[in-house]
């Protein structure tokens, strides 16, 4: 097994429970791994504000992806901007053509901070993502469904391009990030890094590909991951 070096998390359903609350177990395991010296990298559909947000409470120094791979930033403590990877406006035309299409009675609903969303357009979860998935299916975006938005992406990002950016500019060795998710905008994200977690809500597709599958859910489940392949606890 590769030597963990650093670990990068998702946030919604993985360190949240299944209402976005966050999860005591994950918070605690999170700043053990911080304090032993091991960065902790968010790499979340969120948008930068709450991605920072969430790195200050949890007190992570690992850096962010946000927006799926659409935007990275380094750190807030050295006047670091962020970095937009992702082309908004393909996910802007998908948009246009569905308001066209729906008028007044489109049934996709954009989240409410979308005047910050930089790189892809989000919807609230209202429904199943395969109706929209095929409306779509001819426009040069992806589709992800998180659990708990749908997102409109530029199929040139994802989770994992934007893993291996800040890897770059931060000069981590890929292959030693431990990454921990829960859906199907996680699949690429895990498959970048070095050692591959799904905790145990995660969905069947994210299950197949990783090294690990916990046997806890939410943070429960990244809990154990940390103890078991950090401290050799489980
Ligand atoms: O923004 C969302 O849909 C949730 O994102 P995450 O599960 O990737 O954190
Ligand atoms: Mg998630």
């Amino acid at each position: 097994m590769v030597k963990i070096e650093a670990i990068a998390v998702d946030v919604d359903g993985t360190i949240t429970d299944g209402k976005r609350r966050i999860c005591h177990s994950a918070l605690d395991a999170l700043r053990k791994a911080e304090d032993a010296g091991i960065p902790v990298i968010i790499s979340t559909g969120n948008i930068s504000h709450f991605s920072y947000a969430v790195a200050t409470l949890v007190g992570t120094t690992g850096g962010l992806v946000c927006e799926n791979g659409g935007v990275i930033y380094q750190d807030g403590y050295n006047n670091n901007e962020v970095i937009i990877l992702g082309d908004i406006s393909k996910a802007q035309k998908a948009y246009d053509f569905l308001l066209e299409k729906f008028g007044e009675d489109i049934p996709f609903k954009i989240v409410e901070d979308s005047d910050a969303r930089v790189s892809e357009i989000a919807f609230y979860k209202n429904m199943d993502s395969k109706p929209l998935k095929e409306l779509l299916k001819d426009f040069d975006v992806e589709v992800y469904d998180s659990g708990f938005a749908l997102h409109l992406t530029d199929p040139d990002v994802d989770k994992g391009t934007g893993l291996v950016e800040l890897a770059k500019l931060l000069d981590y060795n890929i292959e030693s990030i431990m990454c921990i998710g829960d859906s199907e905008n996680d699949i690429d994200f895990l498959l970048a890094g070095g050692f591959k977690v799904a905790v145990a809500n995660a969905c069947d597709e994210l299950k197949e590909i990783a090294d690990y599958v916990c046997q806890k859910e939410y943070g429960d489940g990244v809990a154990e991951a940390i103890d078991k392949f950090l401290f050799n606890q489980c």
